[in-house]
This record gives C-alpha cells, structure tokens and sequence, in this order.
C-alpha cells in the first residue's frame, strides 16, 4: 500500500459531497477521528478520518496522462485528474498501460483521421498522448514481433461508449492490416460495413443510451503471415430477449421496428403496418422517435446495409415479413374459453392479426391458433391436448415472438460472418470484446445476475494477470513483494458457480422470499429471482417449433430447422445460463481456467505488459473505482 498520509491541521484533502462527488478544502480542526474542513465552496463540513483524502497540491493542473504518475492513487484524485484532463477536450487517460476513455458526447473527427492513424503507427506506447489507437497498435505490433493472438477488453457501463471505442479500434487495425488495391470490398470493409445491420436488430434506446447495443460482441480479426487481414468473426452473447415484448417508457424496442413502421408506402401496405403506436409491443412506452434520428431514411440505410454485406432481396423479404409478424402477433389477446382453463382469440381485431402473423410467417393461421392456445402431450399410451387459459396463452404469444426474433437475430450473425469468410489458416488473431458492464438497477433480474457473473470473470482474469505478472517483475527485480495483497474475488465465482451456503458474499434480504443479494466485487446488487427459472429455459415449445419448421416461406423454415428426436429431448434440460457459459469457455474469454482455448487453438492473452509503478493494492482500487465511476456517462 502506498505509505499512510497524516492528515493533520492545515492538510489539503479531499471531502465526500452530495453534488460533485468530491471536493477539495483545508483541514482546520481535527478532533479525535471528526476531521473539520473548510471546502473551496465556501462551506464547513466534518468528515470521519477514514473518509478524509490527502489532496496532491503539486499536481499539474491540466492532470497527468498516465494516472500512475499522480502522487495519491485514490477515488478523488483519479477522478479530478479526468476531471481536469477532459476540461481540456483530452478524452483519453492511462492507467499503466489500460486506457481509460471518458464520453466526449461530440464528435471529434481530428481524433480518429488518417492522419491521427499515421503517427501512432509504430510509435512506442507512452511516446504520444494517450489513444485508442496506440492501445491497437501495441496489441498489433506484440502479434507481429510473438507471433501471439492478443485481446483487447473494452469493458464500462452503458452508454460509456464502448461501441465506439470497439469501431475505433477496429477502423485503426483495418488500417494496418487492410490491404490496399485489392479487387472487391476487403475483409476489413465487411466487418465495419455489418455493424449497422446488427446495431438494426440487436441496439434500442433505453435510458442511458440512444442506440444501446443489447448483446454483448466479440469481433476476431484473423491475420495471414505478413500481418494482413485474412478473416474476421463475430460471436454474440445474450441478447436482451425480454424487450422484444417488454419495455418501459421512455424506452423503444428494437430499433428495426420502428424503421419497418416507417417504411415506404408500398412496403407498409405489404405488411399492414402503419403507426407505432397501434403496437403492444411498442406502445407499452410513449418514445416512437429519436432525436436526430429519420426511421424513413434509416429503413433505406438498412436495406443498402444489407445489400452490401451479401443479403439478397429475397432474405430482406424474410427478414422483414418475420419483424412485421412479430409485430402483428404482440396485437393477438385472448378472452376465456368455454371450457376451464382454456381460451379463444378475444375478438375480430385479434383474429385479423392473427391471420396476418399466419400470412406473414406462411403458415396456417389454424396451426398458429392451436400453437397459441393448446399443448399436446404424447404419453405411450395416448395423446392428451390441455388447452391454456388467456394468462398461459399470453405468455406462450410472448415466447414465440421472443424465440422467432433471437433466432432471426442468430441468423443474421451467421449471414454475416459466412459472407466476411473466415481463414481457417490464420495464424494470429486480434479479438476485441465489447461486453456489456457491471449492471445495477432497482430491479435486476437474471440478464443482470448473467452480466454481473461476466464481469466477475473478467475482474478475476484481471487480477491472476495483473498480480501475477506483477509479482514476477518484483522477484525478477529481487524486490520484497511480500506486502502485496489484493481483494480477490474468487469467493463471489465460488457462490455462482459452485454454492451458496455459507458464502460470506450471499445475503438473504429479510422481508422477500424471492430475492437475493450477491455482494460483487463493484458493490452490493439485489436480484429478484421470481422470474429466473423462465428466463433461464432455452427450449422452444414444441409446438411452435412444429409450425415454424412446416411454415412454406423457406427463410423462416430455415429459422428452425426440425430436431432430431434425441436433441429435441435432450434440449428441453439446456439452459440459457449453461449455454451462455459455454460460450464464453469456447470463445476463450475465460481465461485462467484449465483448458480455455481460443477459437482454433491459439490461447488467448489479455493486453497488459505490466509497465507500472504503482503498488498493487492501489492499482487494483483504482481499476476498479475506475471502471465503475470513470466510465459514466
Ligand atoms: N469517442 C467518442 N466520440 C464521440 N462520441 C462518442 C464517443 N464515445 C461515445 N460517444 C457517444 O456516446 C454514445 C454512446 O456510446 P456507445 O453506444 O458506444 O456506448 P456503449 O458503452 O456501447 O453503450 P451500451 O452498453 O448501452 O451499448 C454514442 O452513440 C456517441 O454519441
């Protein structure tokens, strides 16, 4: 740890304060642990010592580019520091060799030109100011020179714009590697060119950001040889299902909807749609538009999106009679049935879209009523239909709309990828991870508890690398590195990954039975666990399995290709929380764990070189202050 400060009369420090988080002020009073301090504002207030900051008046008063070079390595001073550099339009910060990016909220177009990319070619880390660039030019040069695939994590809350930090990067390595006057649209060309077709279906606005991107992304940039690109893949984890059906004002559902409802005429006509508003699935909240944004215009971007990354027309025709029914279906209620437990199409508006649903889906409108309303059950001896009743009915409406969207969004990450080609010849690889971060809201549910878990993995992954390279430095440097201690979060993956009983970071909220409380390693998040179990289910009924795979429209026949009996069987135990799991053991963001590999055999590193000279501790409370405060928005 770094040496304790004295804080005595006459000490310059740092203050908690309601407004600006901290503020700075002289200590005049001191009396056992109460600290008395006369802040710059003009006010009086008394601290607890514990909560009282020595302030390094020395400090340049733009900031310091590299934060291991401020004197004090806490909360306050980190934050002034990005404080004062970002008064300065200077956005970008190390810490070490980890980039800190605060939102500019503007454009900055002389920050990212060609010539912004040309000097930071080749130039040492550290020589410039501090850049997204220089972060992919170290991760390029080390694959170069090792002949080692290499990762670049850009993690934050949203709307800190980590998107953006994810397409600088990749702007800068297709500069690199990109090859010039190469016939037809290169590699590089594609990956960028597919990010508005998946921002379409995969962002929407909530209330952090505008165009929020609702799936976590890892992009693979394969290299031949000589350090050209040669392939690139895009994996996604998790898209938010729920907001297919589900949204709160001043939300929107998926950006694609909007951009179909205003659609030219011709195509309107074609899937009876018109106003938003006449839309459960988008009149749950009062926000239709963006500002800034014509949906018009973003139709006809999309559809010359889709042209360029190799969708043909007649895929476009599926892709949007698939979000035209989505649409359509979220109209169809049902009223109670004459039976018990059981429903019928509540009235003539509901049938007229439930017809439509079948017209779009080509399907028969009979079948999708029964999908709806009924569940067949085959036991040896017979075949028993139950009918549901409106609540149940409702609910499988919702899942059908939700597994028909994610299947389509599926389908167009592996259009894309198909059509980008991937060299199964590569010899090294660049990964950029643009992963959703550490989330806390009034109500977390089980994508929360997913995310969250993911973030704990990182911050483990974080910490065996850092320390460990860290620690090897000291032995190299025969430093006693004895002092070293770290918060280790390994105890909040054993509560998620093994058991709960006893674990310390486990608490058990008294007034509700069906929440729970995970003390994680950026704060306490309470998650209610009511409807976990649902959420966790990856099976499709069967029954809307059976109408999808039988619809005439090849494109959506193809969005559920029939099961072999065994996997059918077998998958009704899978779970989206094994599956998304999985997908992060294959892709080999976990590392640390035995076995974890990188796509086609190449173990995977994280970029850090250790260059630091700052002690672990503080280190560490700086990551991870930092990547919960520094990257608000
Ligand atoms: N470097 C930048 N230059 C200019 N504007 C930026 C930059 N970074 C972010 N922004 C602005 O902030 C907005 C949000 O950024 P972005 O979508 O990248 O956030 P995010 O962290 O990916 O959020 P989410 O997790 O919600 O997807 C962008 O739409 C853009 O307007």
């Amino acid at each position: 740890m770094a040496a304790p400060v004295n804080i005595i009369v006459g000490s310059h420090v740092w203050v908690e304060d309601p407004a600006a988080a901290w503020i700075d002020g002289e200590v005049f009073r001191i009396n056992g642990q109460e600290v008395h301090v006369h802040t710059t504002n003009g006010e009086t207030v008394v601290a607890n010592m514990a909560k009282v900051f020595p302030k390094d008046t020395e400090a340049p008063p733009g900031g310091v580019d590299d934060m291991t070079k401020l004197s004090y390595l806490h909360e306050p001073g980190v934050l002034h520091n990005l404080a004062a550099r970002y008064e300065l339009n200077e956005i970008y910060t190390y810490t070490g060799n980890i980039l800190i990016a605060v939102n500019p909220f503007q454009r900055l177009p002389h920050l990212y030109d060609t010539h912004m990319m040309e000097q930071y070619n080749g130039a040492a880390f550290g020589e410039l100011s501090p850049h997204v660039f220089a972060v992919a030019d170290v991760a390029y040069r080390a694959m170069i020179n090792e002949g080692k695939s290499n990762s670049i994590l850009v993690s934050g809350e949203s709307g800190a714009g980590k998107t953006e930090t994810t397409k600088m990067l990749m702007r800068y390595l297709a500069y690199l590697g990109g090859r010039s006057g190469v016939e037809g649209r290169t590699v590089e060309q594609q990956v960028l060119e597919s990010n508005p077709v998946l921002e379409t279906f995969g962002n929407a606005k909530t209330v952090r950001n505008n165009n929020s991107s609702r799936f976590g992304k890892f992009v693979e940039i394969q290299f031949d040889k000589n350090g050209r690109i040669s392939g690139a893949a895009v994996r996604t984890y998790l898209l938010e299902r729920s907001r297919v059906c589900q949204i709160s004002d001043p939300e929107r559902n998926y950006h694609c909807f909007y951009l179909l409802c205003a659609a030219p005429p011709e195509d309107r006509e074609k899937y009876k749609l018109g106003n938003p508003r006449e839309f459960h699935y988008l009149n749950q909240s009062n926000c239709y538009e963006l500002d800034g944004v014509n949906d018009a215009h973003e139709y006809l971007a999309t559809r010359r999106a889709m042209d360029i990354v190799g969708i043909s027309e007649e895929e476009q025709e599926g892709i949007f009679r698939v979000v035209a029914a989505i649409l359509h279906i979220g109209n169809v209620e049902f009223a109670k049935g004459e039976e018990i437990d059981s429903s019928v199409i509540k009235d003539e508006k509901s049938r007229f879209h439930l017809n439509m649903t079948a017209e779009l889906l080509r399907c028969d409108a009979k079948s999708l009523e029964d999908a709806l309303i009924k569940r067949v059950m085959v036991t040896p001896e017979e075949v028993i239909t139950r009918t549901l009743d409106p609540v149940a009915a409702l609910a499988s409406r919702d899942a059908l709309a939700k597994t028909v969207y994610s299947r389509l969004f599926d389908w167009l990450v592996d259009k894309i990828n198909n059509s980008i080609g991937q060299d199964p010849n590569s010899k090294s690889l660049i990964g950029v991870l643009d992963i959703y971060g550490f989330e806390s809201f009034k109500f977390n549910s089980f994508e929360q508890f997913c995310i969250n878990f993911t973030n704990e993995k990182l911050q483990q992954h974080f910490n065996q690398h850092v320390f460990k390279m860290e620690q090897e430095e000291y032995t190299k440097e025969e430093i006693n590195w004895s002092y070293i201690e770290f918060v280790d979060n390994q105890d909040v993956l054993d509560l998620i990954e093994k058991t709960f009983k006893n674990n310390k970071r486990f608490i058990k909220p008294k007034l509700s039975r069906t929440s729970f409380t995970i003390s994680h390693y950026a704060g306490e998040v309470t998650y209610q666990a009511d409807q976990f179990l649902d959420k966790n289910k990856d099976y499709v009924v069967a029954e809307h399995q059976d109408l999808l795979t039988a619809s005439k429209c090849s494109f959506v026949a193809g969005l559920f290709p029939p099961l072999p009996e065994e996997t059918s069987k077998s998958s009704k135990f899978s779970s989206i929380g094994s599956r998304f799991k999985q997908q992060f053991i294959h892709s080999g963001i976990w590392i640390g764990e035995k076995g974890d590999r990188f796509g086609q055999g190449k173990q995977l590193e994280l970029k850090e070189n250790g260059k630091s000279g700052i002690r672990i501790k503080d280190f560490y409370k700086t990551l991870a202050d930092v990547r919960e405060i520094c990257h608000s928005p």
